[in-house]
C-alpha cells in the first residue's frame, strides 16, 4: 500500500486540516500518516483557538514517521509560525521527502487568520522552493504574486510569475473568488486548465485541504502532475456533490462517499 503523510493543523469540527485530509487519503486508497501542528477549536462558524506545537516536538513526529514508514507524498497544509515551518524544511531536506504539495493555509473559509505575518515570508523562503506543486486559491495567489487577480488571464499572469520566482509547479484555483470551478495548473509546460463544473453547495469548509491532500494521494501511487490534478479535481466535485448539510456555517464535505458500509466479517 502506498504511503501519504500530511503536515497540518487539527480542526476539531472535522471538515479541515488534518482530519480532512486523513478521511481523504483512505478514500483515495493510500495509508495515512499525520504530524500536527496546531490544534484548533473550531467549528463551521469560526475558529475560536489555536494552540501551536513547538519546534521541537514537530521535529519529532516528523522523525517517528520517517524514519518507520516512509511516505510516498508529504502534504503540508496550517503552518502558522516560521519555527514550525523552519523545523518542516530542516526535516523533509534530512530525509529526502518526495512527492511534496503545499497548501499555503493562509485564512479559513469562516475568515479566521492561520498564518502570521512573518510566516508568510518563511514559507515564501523556506518552503515553497522545496515543492513539488503548490496550491494557492485566488487571494493566497495575490499574495505569493504581489498582483490582484480578477480575471482567467490574471490568474494564468499570476501562476506564471509564482512559478518563476518560487520554481515549483502551481495549481492556481479559481473556485473561491471566480464564478466557477475553473484551476490552472503551470509547470515547466506552461499553463493548462482544468475544467470543473460549479456545484451549487454553500458547504466548502476545507476544500483546499482536500483537494491537496487528494493530489498528494494521487502523486503518491504514481500518477503524473497532471492525472494526478485532474482526478483530485473529480474527487472534490464528488465529495462537495455528495451534499452533506452539517453544522450552522459553511459546513464540511462527505469525504467517505465512496467508502462502502457493505463489508462482511470473514471468519
Ligand atoms: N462550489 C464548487 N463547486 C465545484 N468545485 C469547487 C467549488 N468550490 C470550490 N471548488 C473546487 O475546490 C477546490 C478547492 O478550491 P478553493 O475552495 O478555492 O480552495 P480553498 O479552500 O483553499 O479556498 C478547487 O478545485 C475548486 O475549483
Ligand atoms: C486546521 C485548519 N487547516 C486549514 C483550514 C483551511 O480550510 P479551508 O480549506 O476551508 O480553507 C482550516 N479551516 N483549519
Amino acid at each position: 500500500m502506498k504511503t501519504a503523510l500530511t503536515i497540518a493543523g487539527s480542526d476539531s469540527s472535522g471538515g479541515a486540516g488534518i482530519q480532512a485530509d486523513i478521511k481523504t487519503m483512505i478514500t483515495n486508497g493510500v495509508y495515512a500518516m499525520s504530524a500536527v501542528t496546531a490544534l484548533t477549536a473550531q467549528n463551521t462558524t469560526g475558529v475560536t483557538g489555536i494552540m501551536d506545537v513547538t519546534g521541537d516536538f514537530l521535529k519529532q513526529q516528523l522523525d517517528a514517521v520517517f524514519t518507520d514508514i516512509y511516505p510516498d507524498a508529504v502534504k503540508i497544509g496550517m503552518v502558522s509560525q516560521s519555527e514550525l515551518i523552519e523545523a518542516i524544511a530542516e526535516k523533509l531536506k534530512e530525509y529526502k521527502a518526495k512527492n511534496i504539495v503545499v497548501d499555503p493555509v493562509m485564512v479559513a473559509t469562516s475568515g479566521a487568520k492561520l498564518i502570521s505575518d512573518e510566516a508568510i515570508d518563511t514559507l515564501k523562503e523556506k518552503l515553497l522552493p522545496m515543492a513539488d506543486v503548490i496550491t494557492p486559491n485566488i487571494p493566497e495567489g495575490e499574495v505569493l504574486s504581489d498582483r490582484k487577480i480578477e480575471s482567467p488571464d490574471d490568474m494564468v499572469t499570476a501562476a506564471k510569475a509564482i512559478f518563476e520566482k518560487y520554481g515549483c509547479a502551481v495549481l492556481l484555483k479559481g473556485g473561491h473568488a471566480m464564478n466557477d470551478a475553473n484551476d490552472l495548473l503551470y509547470t515547466e509546460e506552461g499553463p493548462q486548465w482544468f475544467y470543473g463544473k460549479k456545484i451549487d453547495n454553500p458547504n466548502t469548509h476545507g476544500t483546499g485541504c482536500t483537494l491537496s491532500s487528494a493530489i498528494a494521494s494521487n502523486l503518491a501511487k504514481g500518477m503524473s502532475m497532471k492525472d494526478a490534478v485532474e482526478k483530485g479535481k473529480e474527487y472534490i466535485s464528488l465529495a462537495l456533490g455528495a451534499m452533506l448539510n452539517l453544522g450552522a456555517g459553511s459546513g464540511p464535505m462527505n469525504h467517505g462517499f465512496a467508502v462502502t458500509t457493505d463489508w462482511e466479517v470473514t471468519k
